[in-house]
């Protein structure tokens, strides 16, 4: 049953049931980490095209697992199942019928130099497609896409974690046109919706196709999502809602929509005129893609008093995970009526999540109410996707104007460094329209935080160097605050009677964001890992960070961790030690700059695994120093072939985690990136 009916102490909206298929609590000892995922190593079959083996290589090392080429189905059914194994597309014979069920089966398919002929039907029973560019190839996009299909990130529960969501509908005939502003586009977006009805695909005789071909359109959809790390939605407009999807063929939305779960969309928007069985299949397909049900009514007669709306949610809640109700109005009168189907749909319903709005201009107003995936536009985008639609700027404008959006004063409290921040926060202030004032406030004896957090007006504040998380004057405090024992970003909760000021890490994130940008996160699970610091402080954010990835044995070099997240890590004692570990898969050093080089031998020494081909060699090199040093041990991480990361890289994330916590807004990190030039360091 999909409806939950609201029990009476259930005041918020859950978007996933609690017990959602790969969600899993692992209590560790004294320390409950609520972020892992299912991290057990997938089972993976996959089909190459000739000439493309290197992709199999790839692949193995997002997901830290081994890998074999097998030539026919008997030499893939003697590998362990934890040995992804790969075919070439030309030795695909018909002993691979019917599909092997004991793997996940995905067809990889480049798309530069000659199009690649399809997998036959061996691709369309595949569970998913991967399409990718040789140059330049996006490893980020790779363990995204990985991580997404076998459900070890799920995007929906996070944004379900937010107040308020949106999302930026491109209306580009051709996504290259998007590419350079991207960044720019989609500041203050939850997810990206792409508008495939309204792509427009050239024919070789100058004209365009009716509907644009599922190969242009996957094309596209790889080229978005090379460069955007938002969650994607997938969108077929048809003609009698304002969109260019022809309905003459409902099974025509069934294959491009279900093409979409193939290729690992995030989100797919399914209207809810089609008939039922297409969208019980693609709800019994969906695997972790979400569905948003669709409902466009431009008659200009739809009322939300009526007794249709209330069923028209029903129905759009049996197979959506997010139900879409949208009206065409001429009256504002029509947009209290909407606040008031809302509140009642609220009430009876913790879920599935309402998204309901009003087009045209006396619509605006409930585009500034709606909470759930509000729709925006950006004024360097071509055309609006609807009547009526706002830029997020605008939006934030008439909250504010309608008291919904108070002024506050939010505070950079601590070194020299926070200035760069500052001025990023105020550049996304201004790029937002928020009505905030942003002031940076060097830690003075007399000037404590309880001071400041005591001031009028005051909403939250981010800290450099982080408080203690014993500051007796936070009481609330969030578990990994707790755990890590830092405070680095205070937030207001705003309770119906109370305000509550809640202590929060967001360092710890940023790394764990750093770590699974070029692997899945069950790439870390029960291997090793080595951590440099001259103090546990320093290097506690990094121990909860690796925890959530569910890292096997944590070895410390310069420390001995003795606090709550002690329990599975040991200190090194001397080089004897070192001979024995477990080779880590990934050092993080969170020495001071000048001396970061004394991680420099040990990255030598593990380098040099003598590992074969089809072995994975994956491993991750984390340099968490600031400021000028002495040589460069990224530079020789990287020589010695290292995925590596930076300071700048984990402030970037960080800060996108910081801006969520803050003001609710959501700011990605390649913006982060443009935006702060060198970095936030
Ligand atoms: O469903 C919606 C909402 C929308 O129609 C709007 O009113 O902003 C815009 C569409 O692109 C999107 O798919």
């Amino acid at each position: 049953m999909v409806l939950l009916p609201v029990l009476p102490s259930m005041g918020t909206l859950h978007v996933d049931a609690p017990s959602a298929p790969h969600s899993l609590v692992k209590s560790r000892s004294v320390v409950d980490i609520r972020e892992l995922l299912n991290g057990d190593k997938p089972a993976l079959l996959l089909f190459y095209d000739e000439g493309e083996d290197g992709i199999l290589g790839e692949v193995a090392d997002v997901l830290g697992q081994d890998w074999t080429v097998a030539r026919s189905r008997w030499e893939a059914t003697r590998e362990p199942l934890q040995t992804i194994v790969g075919v070439c597309a030309s030795d695909i014979g018909t002993d691979w019928y019917p599909r092997d069920l004991s793997r996940t089966l995905i067809s990889f398919r480049c798309v530069e130099g000659r199009r690649s002929p399809s997998h036959g039907p061996i691709g369309e029973f595949c569970d998913y497609e991967y399409l990718y560019s040789r140059a330049p190839f996006y490893r980020r996009d790779l363990a995204r896409f990985l991580s997404f299909i076998l459900g070890q990130t799920n995007p929906h529960r996070d944004l379900a974690k937010k107040s308020r969501t949106t999302l930026i509908s491109t209306t580009y005939p051709d996504v290259h046109a998007a590419l350079p502003n991207l960044e720019i586009l989609s500041v203050g977006a939850d997810a990206v919706e792409l508008r495939v009805d309204l792509l427009k695909e050239r024919l070789p005789d100058g004209t365009h196709s009716k509907l644009p071909s599922l190969e242009y359109v996957g094309e596209q959809l790889m080229l978005l999502r090379q460069r955007t790390e938002l969650p994607i939605i997938y969108t077929t407009r048809c003609t009698n809602e304002n969109g260019k999807f022809p309905m003459d063929d409902p099974n025509l939305f069934y294959q491009y929509l279900n093409q979409a779960i193939k290729w690992g969309c995030e989100y797919i928007d399914v209207e809810l005129w089609l008939p039922e069985d297409i969208r019980r299949t693609l709800s019994n397909r969906k695997g972790s893609t979400k569905i948003i049900s669709a409902f466009h009514d431009f008659s200009k007669t739809f009322r939300w008093t009526s007794p249709e709306a209330h069923e028209l949610f029903k129905r759009g809640a049996v197979y959506g995970d997010v139900v879409k109700m949208i009206a065409l109005v001429s009256t504002e009168q029509e947009n209290y009526e909407l606040e008031y189907f809302r509140s009642i749909i609220q009430q009876q319903y913790s879920h599935p999540p309402f998204s309901g709005l009003n087009m045209g201009r006396a619509g605006q107003l409930s585009r500034a109410h709606n909470k759930i995936f509000t729709p925006i536009t950006h004024p360097l985008l071509p055309i609006i996707a609807a009547p009526g639609q706002l830029s997020a700027a605008e939006i934030n404008q008439a909250r504010h104007a309608i008291g919904e959006m108070p002024r506050l004063d939010f505070y950079g409290i601590g070194s020299y460094r926070s200035t760069v921040q500052a001025m990023f926060i105020e550049k996304c202030f201004n790029e937002l329209s928020l009505p905030h004032h942003f002031l940076s406030i060097e830690r003075a004896a007399r000037d404590s935080v309880e001071d400041i957090i005591r001031r009028r007006n005051f909403g939250g504040a981010y800290i450099n160097p982080p408080l203690p998380a014993s500051a007796p004057y936070l009481r609330h405090l969030s578990d990994a605050a707790r755990a890590i024992g830092q405070i680095d970003t205070i937030v207001v909760k705003n309770g119906n009677l109370e305000q509550a000021f809640v202590g929060e890490n967001a360092t710890w994130k940023g790394i764990r964001a750093t770590l699974s940008r070029d692997f899945v996160p069950s790439a870390y699970s029960n291997r090793a890992a080595l951590l440099l610091s001259n103090a546990e402080s320093d290097a506690a954010a990094a121990i909860f960070a690796l925890k959530s990835l569910g890292i096997g044995p944590i070895y410390t070099i310069g420390f001995k961790a003795s606090g709550p997240l002690s329990s599975g890590v040991s200190a090194v004692r001397g080089v004897e030690d070192l001979k024995q570990l477990e080779h880590p898969f990934a050092i993080i050093s969170a020495l001071p700059a000048d001396k970061s080089l004394g991680v420099v031998p040990l990255l030598r020494h593990y380098s040099g695994s003598g590992r074969q081909p089809g072995f994975t060699a994956g491993k991750v090199f984390v340099d968490l120093a600031n400021g000028p040093r002495k040589g460069d041990p990224m530079a020789v991480a990287s020589s010695l072939g290292w995925r590596t990361f930076g300071a700048a890289d984990v402030s970037a994330w960080t800060t996108v985690e910081r801006m969520r916590l803050l003001v609710g807004q959501n700011v990605p990190y390649d913006f982060v990136r443009l935006a702060s030039g060198r970095g936030l360091d």
